[in-house]
């Protein structure tokens, strides 16, 4: 298998969280129809009817609160249904009903709830950052793309983990708490200074990186770990990366700004604790769930941990007798971090147009569970994928006898660079177009891989160099299916036994380019006759008047021979299915060896 390589350069665009897409032309409701033939028998391609509401507008379900901008934006496209504090069971029973479900942390999106579905869900959006509380795995392997919004809240997020650095620090909360009770306890409350302290930021990404630009401000040494973040970034604003031990060894004070994931899940533990300086303070403004609770209820009364302020908790809202949300030392706030006027306006507006994006099938902003791929190569590649469908399409509909489609493999012509073609569209499109066709899948850029590994189909992908002009993405795209008996024998190339079909782009338009060895070149519109005769004058004409006598329409005809006089194939574009008695009739044609139709 080609290993898909990500230019540096793509690395960073994804980091930086630019405006990367994901194609989803699969969003929009199909309604395809067609027959086909697997083993010989029948199959009905799947009929995905459009399920949409009233005027043919999608349904989204917006299960928590969001800023009325976004919720304007979505109704311009949408049945906007709020619908808050649903119970699982009532989540579960609406979403049947919803092309999208937008959430904040407060809903957990579980595989039930994409199970109850029943396939229409097309498109999570996660208002906000984290998304550890949508089944990702399970919204992958149904095709439902999962979008985040995750730059709005950022500066929100830091400043809340700034406001409890220095709460801790001063004692903010007690000392309020305190005096509301009616003491004046200053003595009780002398607090530690944050100036020339050491502070390890975990997890230096968006919002780690802003709270460490803020404590640098407030004159704190910023030390950062994290496994992932850019070296250059990091000396960009003045601050050391270390190894976790490190950090944990050298901070007078810690915050955590990495997601919930099943490597930081309890990362900070007892020995991670043992590990941190006696009297460390901690800041948790990412997820409780980073943090082993019960280890820090431990640390705290041992005097390891001297204080810590936590924004966040592993069961949301924790239990009224929560130790640590009961605890002296502890400073508590009910998930604040991305909860200002600001924040909450940007995210919503944010989320709505990743959703209404995807929900048009077009270009959906930061794809959680799907490759980004940037605008601009989507718009290249645009007619490179219709071409790859129905190369993947038409390949499947050669294949006769009861064995399925196992090994596939893809030769891409190109004059361009390895990292300068992103062929993860191609391969899922051609996988789409290899097994929609035959099944009732569903299968777009999200699931296309996943649904590919589950039927045990290996597509293994070659690129060949092209001498052509470098600004064209691909000069042919050639699809091989292996170890199958075809139901045309010369898709099949001599001395082999592997389907055959080759395809270029002329003009923006797909083209069939090639069938087994012979060439041919019939646009990819409407649906194929391919037809193998003796080679020999007046066939067109006769193929033509059949055709003709009986009203169906011939878009494009193109004839292939590896030697004059002997064999030629010819495929003709149709605009129409042609009766089945027209097929027989031109199967009859003397010369006529053999006879296929392909619909696309
Ligand atoms: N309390 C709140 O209201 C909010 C909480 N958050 C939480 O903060 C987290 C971070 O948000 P952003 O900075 O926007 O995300 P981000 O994706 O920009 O940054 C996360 C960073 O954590 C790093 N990381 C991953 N695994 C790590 C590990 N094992 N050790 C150290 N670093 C690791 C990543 O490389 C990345 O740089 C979110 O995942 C979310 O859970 C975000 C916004 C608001
Ligand atoms: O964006 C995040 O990750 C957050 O934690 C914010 O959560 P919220 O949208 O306020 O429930």
């Amino acid at each position: 298998m080609m290993e898909m390589r990500t230019s540096s350069r793509r690395k960073e665009e994804v980091r930086n969280m630019g405006r990367m897409v994901v194609l989803l032309p699969m969003v929009r409701a199909v309604n395809a129809a067609a027959v086909v033939t697997e083993g010989g028998g029948s199959v009905a391609v799947e009929t995905r009817v459009q399920s949409n509401d009233v005027l043919g507008k999608p349904t989204v379900l917006v299960a928590e609160k969001l800023g009325e901008a976004g919720i304007a934006l979505l109704r311009k496209v949408a049945n906007v249904d709020c619908s808050y504090n649903l119970t699982p069971q009532e989540l579960c029973s609406k979403i049947s009903l919803c092309d999208a479900l937008i959430v904040r942390s407060g809903t957990k999106v579980t595989r039930e709830v994409f199970e109850a579905s029943n396939g229409r869900l097309k498109v999570v959006g996660r208002a906000g950052v984290g998304i550890d509380n949508v089944d990702l795995q399970a919204a992958t392997e149904v095709g439902c793309l999962v979008v985040n919004a995750p730059t709005a809240n950022t500066v929100a997020a830091a400043e809340h983990g700034i406001a409890l650095l220095s709460a801790l620090a001063r004692n903010v909360a007690q000392a309020s708490a305190s005096m509301k009770a009616g003491k004046w306890q200053r003595s009780k409350y002398v607090g530690v200074s944050l100036v020339d302290k050491t502070l390890a930021v975990m997890g230096f990404g968006k919002v780690g990186s802003e709270v460490g630009r803020r404590a640098k401000g407030l004159g704190m040494h910023v030390i950062a770990h994290d496994p992932y973040a850019s070296a250059e970034r990091a000396r960009a604003l003045g601050v050391e990366l270390v190894s976790f031990d490190e950090a944990l060894s050298r901070a007078d004070f810690i915050s955590l700004h990495m997601p919930l994931t099943p490597t930081t899940d309890k990362i900070f533990n007892d020995e991670s604790f043992k590990k941190c300086k006696k009297g460390v303070r901690i800041v948790n403004v990412a997820r409780g769930g980073v943090i082993d609770e019960d280890a820090l209820v431990r640390a705290l009364d041992s005097g390891i941990v001297a204080q810590a302020a936590l924004d966040v908790f592993t069961v949301e809202p924790p239990k009224e007798d929560n130790k640590l949300v009961q605890h002296e030392n502890v400073v508590v706030t009910p998930h604040l971090g991305a909860s200002t006027k600001e924040a909450q306006e940007g995210v919503a507006v944010e989320i709505a147009e990743a959703v209404v994006g995807a929900l048009a099938g077009e270009l959906a902003a930061t794809a959680v569970n799907a490759p980004m791929v940037p605008a601009e190569t989507i718009s290249e590649l645009a007619p490179y994928v219709t071409l790859a469908e129905k190369l993947g399409r038409l390949a499947v509909q050669l294949v006769s006898g009861v064995a399925g489609v196992k090994d596939v493999k893809v030769t891409y012509l190109s004059a361009r660079a390895d990292d300068d073609l992103d062929t993860r569209l191609l391969r899922a499109m051609i996988t789409k177009g290899l097994i929609e066709p035959v099944s009732d899948a569903f299968i777009n850029l999200v699931n296309a891989d996943y649904v590919a590994k589950q039927r045990g189909l290996r597509i293994s992908e070659e690129r060949q160099p092209s001498d052509g002009a470098i600004e064209v993405p691909l000069d042919t795209i050639q699809v091989k299916l292996f170890h199958l008996e075809s139901k045309f024998a010369s898709a099949v190339p001599d001395h082999t036994s592997e389907i055959t079909l080759e395809g270029k782009v002329k003009d923006g338009v797909p083209h069939l380019s090639k069938v087994g060895s012979f060439s041919v070149d019939v646009s990819l519109e409407g649906s194929i006759i391919l037809c193998r005769q003796v080679d020999q004058p007046g066939m067109i004409g006769k193929v033509g008047s059949v055709l003709g006598e009986e009203n169906i329409n011939i878009s494009f005809m193109s004839v292939g021979r590896i030697s004059p006089r002997e064999h030629a194939v010819m495929a003709i574009g149709v605009d129409d299915e042609p009766p089945k008695a027209v097929l027989q009739k031109l199967g009859g044609i003397a010369a006529i060896e053999e006879l296929v139709f392909l619909k696309l």
